[in-house]
Order: C-alpha cells, then sequence, then structure tokens
C-alpha cells in the first residue's frame, strides 16, 4: 500500500513539475539538474510499474480464483482419469531432472478429468511395445510405477512420476526418451496399502533408491490433513549422497513440521564428513525409528536384496509373503509390515 501511496502522490506531483519547468523557460536557459533529468526517467518508471504491478495483481488474484473453482469441482464432483481395465495414452507435458540418473515426468490429465484416481497407497502400470518377440508377436513391456500428486495442492491438471533410468532397462529407457505431447500407456490404479488418517500412531517408511514413490505418496497424504497426527518417520538408504532424490524436499517438510517428521539419511559410500547414517539401514536405525510393535506400521519399499534383509521378500505371486530380516528378529510380525 505504501508502494501505490507513493505512486499515486509522485502521479499527482507531475504537472507541478511541469509548471516549474514551463516558469524557468523564460529566464536565461538553466542546464537541468540531474535531480529532473532523473524524475523524467524515475516517474514514469514508477508509473508504469505500479500499473504492470496492479496488472499482475489482478491476473494472479482472477488465476486464484479459477483455481479455487477446480478445486471446489474436483473435490465435490471427481472424475478420475485412470481406467483399471484398459490402457489409457497419457500425452507428456515437461520433463525435469532431479539427479544424475533421475527425472521427474510430469503427464497431462486429460480435459474433462478432475484427478489421477489415485488412492494412497497404489501405483499404476506403464506399457510399450519393444519390437517383436521370435515368434512374430508384439513384444510388450509392462512394468509398475508410483505416481507423485500432492493432495494439498488440489486441481492441478497433471501428475508426476519420478523415473530412474536403467542403461539396459527398456521401460525405463523407453520413457527417458519420451518428448512432450508424446503419450505413454497407463493402467491403474493397483491398490497396494489402502492408507487411513490416525489408523496409527506412527508409521516407519523403509526405503530405497526409487523405493521412495510410495512413501512420497504416503507422507504427502499424512500431511495434507491436519487433522492427520500420525508421526512419521522416514530412512532413505542410498549409494551415494548425489543419488538421494529429492533430498531438499525431504530436508524442509523435516524442518517444517519437526514434531511430526523425522528423517534420516543412510549412505552406502559416504562423503568424507557426512554426518548421517553410514552402510545399510541395521539393527540400530530400525530400534531407533520404528513404532512400538501394535502402535503402527512399518512400510518397505526398495531392491529385493533390501528387502530381504529388512522384512523378507515378498511371495513369488507378489503377495507380502511371510515377514523375515531384521524386523522379524526385532519382533515384528506380519501385520506391522507392509512391503510395497
Ligand atoms: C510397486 C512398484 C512401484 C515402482 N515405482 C517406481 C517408480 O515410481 N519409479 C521408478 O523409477 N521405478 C519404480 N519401480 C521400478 C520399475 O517398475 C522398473 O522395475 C524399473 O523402472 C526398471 O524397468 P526397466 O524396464 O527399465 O528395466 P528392467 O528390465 O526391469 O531392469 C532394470 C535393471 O535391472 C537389471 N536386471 C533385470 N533383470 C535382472 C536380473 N534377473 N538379474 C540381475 N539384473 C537384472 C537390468 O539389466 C537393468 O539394469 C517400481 C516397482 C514396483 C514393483
Amino acid at each position: 500500500m505504501l508502494f501505490f501511496r507513493n505512486v499515486v502522490r509522485t502521479v499527482a506531483a507531475g504537472p507541478a513539475f511541469a509548471a516549474r519547468r514551463l516558469a524557468t523557460d523564460a529566464a536565461p536557459k538553466p542546464r537541468p539538474s540531474t535531480a529532473s533529468q532523473l524524475l523524467t526517467v524515475i516517474v514514469p518508471g514508477i508509473v508504469a510499474g505500479g500499473a504492470y504491478y496492479m496488472y499482475t495483481q489482478n491476473q494472479a488474484s482472477s488465476a486464484l480464483k479459477i483455481k479455487e473453482k477446480l478445486d471446489k469441482a474436483a473435490r465435490e464432483n471427481p472424475v478420475p482419469a485412470l481406467d483399471g481395465s484398459k490402457f489409457l495414452p497419457f500425452a507428456l507435458k515437461e520433463v525435469q531432472d532431479v539427479n544424475h540418473n533421475t527425472k521427474r515426468f510430469r503427464f497431462a490429465l486429460p480435459s474433462g478429468t478432475t484427478e489421477l484416481g489415485l488412492p494412497t497407497a497404489s501405483c499404476v502400470v506403464t506399457k510399450f511395445v519393444n519390437g517383436a518377440k521370435p515368434d512374430g508377436k508384439p513384444n510388450a513391456v509392462i512394468r509398475p510405477y508410483t505416481p507423485v500428486e500432492d493432495p494439498a495442492d488440489g486441481y492441478t491438471g497433471y501428475f508426476d512420476m519420478i523415473i530412474k533410468k536403467y542403461p539396459n532397462g527398456p521401460m525405463s529407457t523407453h520413457i527417458w526418451s519420451l518428448q512432450p505431447g508424446d503419450t505413454l500407456d497407463i493402467k491403474g490404479p493397483i491398490q497396494k496399502h489402502p492408507y487411513k488418517a490416525n489408523e496409527f500412531e506412527k508409521i516407519t517408511l523403509l526405503a530405497g533408491g526409487t523405493g521412495i514413490t510410495p512413501m512420497i505418496q504416503l507422507i504427502q497424504r499424512v500431511l495434507s490433513n491436519p487433522e492427520d497426527k500420525t508421526k512419521v518417520s522416514l530412512v532413505f538408504a542410498n549409494i551415494a549422497e548425489e543419488d538421494i532424490l529429492m533430498k531438499d524436499y525431504f530436508d524442509s517438510i523435516a524442518k517444517k513440521h519437526a514434531s511430526q517428521v523425522e528423517v534420516r539419511y543412510v549412505l552406502e559410500k559416504p562423503p568424507i564428513g557426512w554426518r548421517g547414517d553410514k552402510g545399510y539401514i541395521n539393527e540400530q536405525i530400525i530400534k531407533e525409528t520404528a513404532p512400538a510393535q501394535g502402535k503402527g506400521k512399518v512400510f518397505c519399499c526398495g531392491p529385493n536384496q533390501m528387502l530381504e534383509a529388512l522384512c523378507g521378500g515378498k511371495a513369488k505371486d507378489f503377495s507380502q509373503g511371510p515377514i523375515g530380516g531384521t524386523l522379524k528378529k526385532l519382533g515384528y510380525t506380519e501385520k506391522d509390515v507392509y512391503k510395497f
């Protein structure tokens, strides 16, 4: 407001400056002072700046109103984009680097839909045809991924997938080759663990590498609901510091929600001076972060060797399988643990 008042005053003072200049015209030609020279530049600058400020304020407020309407419509009459019975093409909007081997792929929600339609926690499957099999039939490659959309953002018109590239991996290489405007066939959702606010006092998330993606879904679900008082401990294991995905995001939520969220990083090859945990997620770290038995749930997601060591692998049919590893040793049972 002060800025506006000054702009108004300066504009109102304009004719007075002009009058003074005319009055001095009659006298022997004085050199225009540096101040008046500056004013001829500054005043229009301030006026233009003020007008631009008001224009952008108006634009921002009408964009906010449109967003509020879309949020309301999405809340009251959600139209999911996903179809569990068939693959649908989703157009890639943009791609952002996350780190040296991982990118964030932003896909547009088709018009007429208000959300992806992904209950927490769940994943989707993607499909593409990678040439032909020896028998001449199409070689369809299908892989699961965990889309990320923060419920706190309301309607955005997009959803993200965070994808690590494996040099010899057909699906990750295919997705990395997509350009904005290209489409990817996606089907889902495949419901994993249905999350309920305040079902547990505490949840502990043991993640390795891109196994972090379902944990992001869970964390965003908890933090988007002010009524949800569930405490969250995230233990995120990686090889080196540059492999830690979205570290800034996790650091910021740990700071902002210090009484609710704890984040620990574990590095197999820590840099000199690393102050986090070193090696693998171990018994001591689990003792310090996991909920007391019966008071919470431990979610695990990461490479198979990590699952084997921490909680026992999943069964051959991808069901949960028996509990094993460190969590079993510490007395946790099937009902205390969920393997993604
Ligand atoms: C529920 C779920 C959710 C997931 N969500 C995500 C996600 O959000 N983001 C993400 O990046 N990934 C995610 N993944 C992993 C993803 O599904 C793919 O496995 C991954 O992208 C690799 O696929 P690909 O086709 O590129 O490579 P793949 O063919 O699957 O191979 C990956 C790598 O493993 C090697 N490899 C393959 N088979 C073997 C073998 N038998 N022995 C030794 N090495 C082998 C390959 O050479 C390659 O380097 C998720 C997995 C699951 C189960």
